[in-house]
């Protein structure tokens, strides 16, 4: 898939992860559109790729994914905004064990809700021209750890439901591909709230061993997420396919037993 000319939506793409992927999509001359919670750090994002990239390129649109309402509107008016939509990237994500049913709504939950928000878009189920989605995951579905329970748990559920979709699309007709990528430690915000009792909640104490991990697996840079989301999207044999990125391994797939019925 050429990147030129196609329009991509990044859930959470203000700031971390979602941002270099942004940065890359409009280094490939794609049109983006910016969907985030956080009203401050998008509008400073935007201005900044808009000064990089040229004003219209991409738009911010202020959303909270878990509700509903306005996550339905974030896609409808990057359509009307842009007249397509060809690419989704499911990354917004948070790591809160304390208040962990919104764990679960923004990473699971969220997820689902965008895919299949995706699928209105682009399935041709629905008249249109096919297209990709690729959910964030993380290596806390591969290497469980006792600091993050319900975070691993919405990981785990987020390659099970891509890969079952992917199934879905795939004998559907819908002509959109829908893949899952995991990376390991990587550099961003996020990262520093392994520090925090108000994210870890009861957690917090298993913080040393969280850091020794680190130390033992290495951070990555947004910027190597962002290669590894590029060839996610672009490959067009790719579909249910995990993308592992890790720091002794780099970017690679996980693999998994043929189904036999
Ligand atoms: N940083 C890491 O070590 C890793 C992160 N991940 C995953 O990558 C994704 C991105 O994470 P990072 O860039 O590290 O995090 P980050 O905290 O740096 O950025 C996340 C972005 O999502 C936005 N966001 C949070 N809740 C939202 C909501 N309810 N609605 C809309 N936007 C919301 C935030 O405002 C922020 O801009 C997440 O799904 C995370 O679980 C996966 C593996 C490793
Ligand atoms: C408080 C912490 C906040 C954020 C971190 C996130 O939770 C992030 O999603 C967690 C990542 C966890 C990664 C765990 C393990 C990483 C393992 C490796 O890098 C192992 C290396 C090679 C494995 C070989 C393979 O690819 O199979």
């Amino acid at each position: 898939m050429a990147l030129r000319g196609k329009v991509a939506l990044v859930t959470g793409g203000a700031q971390g992860i979602g941002c270099a992927v942004v940065e890359s999509l409009l280094k490939n001359e794609a049109k983006v559109s910016i969907v985030d919670l956080n009203q401050e750090v998008g509008e400073k994002c935007k201005k900044q790729l808009d000064e990089q990239f040229g004003v219209g390129n991409c738009s911010f649109i202020q959303c909270d994914v878990t509700d509903a309402a306005k996550l339905q509107e974030a896609f409808q008016s990057t359509v009307d905004q842009f007249g397509r939509l060809d690419i989704v990237i499911n990354n917004a994500g948070i790591n809160n064990e304390k208040n962990w049913e919104k764990t679960i709504e923004v990473n699971l939950t969220s997820v689902i809700k965008g895919t299949y928000l995706g699928l209105e878009h682009m399935s041709k189920e629905h008249g249109k021209q096919g297209g990709v989605v690729i959910n964030v995951s993380s290596m806390a579905a591969f290497f469980h750890s006792p600091h993050q329970p319900v975070y691993t748990a919405t990981k785990h559920g987020v390659i099970g439901f891509s890969r079952a979709m992917a199934d879905a699309s795939e004998h559907g007709d819908y002509g959109v591909r829908i893949n899952t990528l995991c990376p390991a430690f990587v550099d961003t915000p996020l990262l520093h709230s392994v520090e925090l009792e108000e994210n870890m909640g009861k957690f917090v104490k298993f913080k040393d061993d969280f850091k020794h991990r680190m130390r033992k697996f290495g951070v990555l840079t947004p910027s190597l997420v962002a290669e590894g989301m590029m060839m996610m999207i672009t490959d067009s044999r790719l579909n249910g396919a995990v993308m592992k990125i890790t720091c002794s391994k780099g970017i690679h797939y996980h693999t998994y037993e043929p189904l036999s019925a």
